[in-house]
């Protein structure tokens, strides 16, 4: 079996540029409007008839012809009703109404023809059939339409309400709904699955000397979820080679391992290295994949893989240590995903660094800083193992690899549980 060969020492931005055009954007899924609530909308929504679609009463009240008193008219009987039964909000746009006339409408009522405008209830008095204003009211009233929504006022038919890419919140299905849309065309979210590596690893409770507590499965589905991914299914293999290859292999032996194969995407964890122990590279030479990156130009997370399996789905390789764990993340995972929802790759931002960095042997530091008078600040604590740097951050400083001087611009990454 040949070695999977990919790109060694990828330089940083290279990395995010190779995971970003990994893939094809996935293709988008029609869904119910009430399953639509933070789903990326795909295509734009559009007002399929005009809104409002006819002239309604903002008022209870009566529609009116000509000036008071006016004689009332009803809607019609109920055996004369052309649906056969009393609709009022549809029946009071039965009426033709002639000078002199009023006829009783409800808030939403269709406006009957001729009508000039609405009197509301509390303005007008009724006496025998006859209708008049009272005391509340104005000499005028209605004016020439007051109290009625005229069609279209809000959007014509056929214009853009909603534009692509919004992640919908509850005010814009309320709005596709008055659109006239059943459905809406969102991206789907890449389906993702991950796979820990680790005999040394517990799940719960405190380790002894020479076990580590887990720091991946309480939250690796949740940050997948903010780079706009969805994990279907979380596992665990021994640090053995036939079980490593078993987890990433295509071969669907119980529902888990279905789940698995399914997916856009496996994360592993652990196990990049080359140790009697890591088994990631090994088993994807056995596997035949194709590897994308092989090795990143940064610190943390240097041995960090991205490969495709034979089968189509990608493999992000993260390496054990917790905060080279989460620079991979952002620098690889974070880009594929992107991808593949077919969204743009985030360009760094910049930051003003409060402090010097010397140079580093062609590799990216990334530092995790907290922003202090306007200046990134690195955090302490941030070596490859340890947590506390990065959990108090405010971003992640990419220092290039020559160093730079305190007070140069910085490009550095947010972190998507500020943003
Ligand atoms: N001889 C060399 N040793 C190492 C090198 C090297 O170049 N030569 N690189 C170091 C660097 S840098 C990294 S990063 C790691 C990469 O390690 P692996 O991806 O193979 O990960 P493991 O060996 O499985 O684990 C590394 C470390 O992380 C701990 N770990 C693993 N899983 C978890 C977890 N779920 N939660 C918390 N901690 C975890 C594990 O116990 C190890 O301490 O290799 C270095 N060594
Ligand atoms: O490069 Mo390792 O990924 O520093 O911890």
């Amino acid at each position: 079996m040949s070695e999977a060969v990919g790109a060694h020492d990828v330089d940083w931005r290279e990395a995010r540029r190779l995971a970003h055009g990994a893939g094809m954007p996935l293709p988008f899924q029609t869904i119910p409007l009430a399953d639509a609530l933070g789903q990326t909308l795909a295509e734009p929504v559009h007002a399929l008839q005009a809104i409002p679609h006819y002239a309604s009463s903002a008022m209870d009240g009566w529609a009116v012809n000509g000036d008071a008193p006016w004689t009332l008219v009803s809607h019609a009987p109920p055996e004369e009703h052309p649906r056969g039964r009393p609709a009022p909000h549809a029946d009071s746009g039965e009426v033709s109404l002639a000078p002199g006339e009023a006829t009783f409408i409800l808030t939403g009522g269709v406006v009957p023809q001729n009508a000039r405008g609405i009197l509301r209830t509390e303005h007008g008095s009724i006496r025998g059939d006859v209708l008049d204003r009272n005391d509340a009211a104005r000499a005028d009233e209605p004016s020439q339409h007051e109290h009625v929504r005229p069609a279209g006022e809000e959007a014509e038919e056929g214009s853009e309400a909603i534009p692509a890419g919004v992640v919908l919140n509850p005010a814009q299905i309320a709005l596709a709904a008055v659109c006239g849309h059943d459905t809406l065309a969102v991206l789907r979210a890449p389906r993702v699955s991950l796979l820990m590596t680790g005999d040394e690893v517990i799940e719960h409770g405190l380790p002894h000397a020479g076990q580590v507590r887990d720091t991946f499965g309480p939250q690796l589905p949740g940050f997948v979820a903010m780079l706009g991914g969805h994990v279907d299914v979380a596992g665990r293999a021994k640090d053995d080679l036939d079980d490593v290859i078993a987890a990433i292999s295509a071969e669907a032996t119980d529902e888990f391992s279905l789940a698995r194969a399914s997916g856009d995407v496996l994360i592993t964890t652990g196990g990049t290295g080359s140790s009697s122990a890591d088994h990631i590279r090994r088993a994807l030479t056995e596997l035949g994949a194709e590897l994308i990156i092989d090795g990143i130009a940064m610190r943390p997370g240097h041995p960090t893989l991205l490969a495709r399996l034979p089968d189509g789905r990608f493999l992000v390789g993260l390496p054990g240590n917790p905060l080279a764990a989460m620079m991979a993340m952002l620098t690889v995972a974070g880009p594929l995903l992107a991808g593949l929802r077919g969204s743009p790759l985030q360009e760094p931002v910049t930051v003003t660094s409060a402090d010097a960095f010397g140079p580093l042997r062609g590799r990216s530091r990334l530092v995790p800083y907290r922003l202090e008078g306007g200046r990134a600040v690195p955090s302490t604590h941030q070596r490859s193992g340890m947590l506390r740097g990065l959990a108090a951050a405010d971003g992640v400083l990419v220092v290039p690899a020559e160093g730079c001087s305190a007070g140069d611009a910085v490009p550095a990454l947010s972190l998507p549980w500020l943003a």
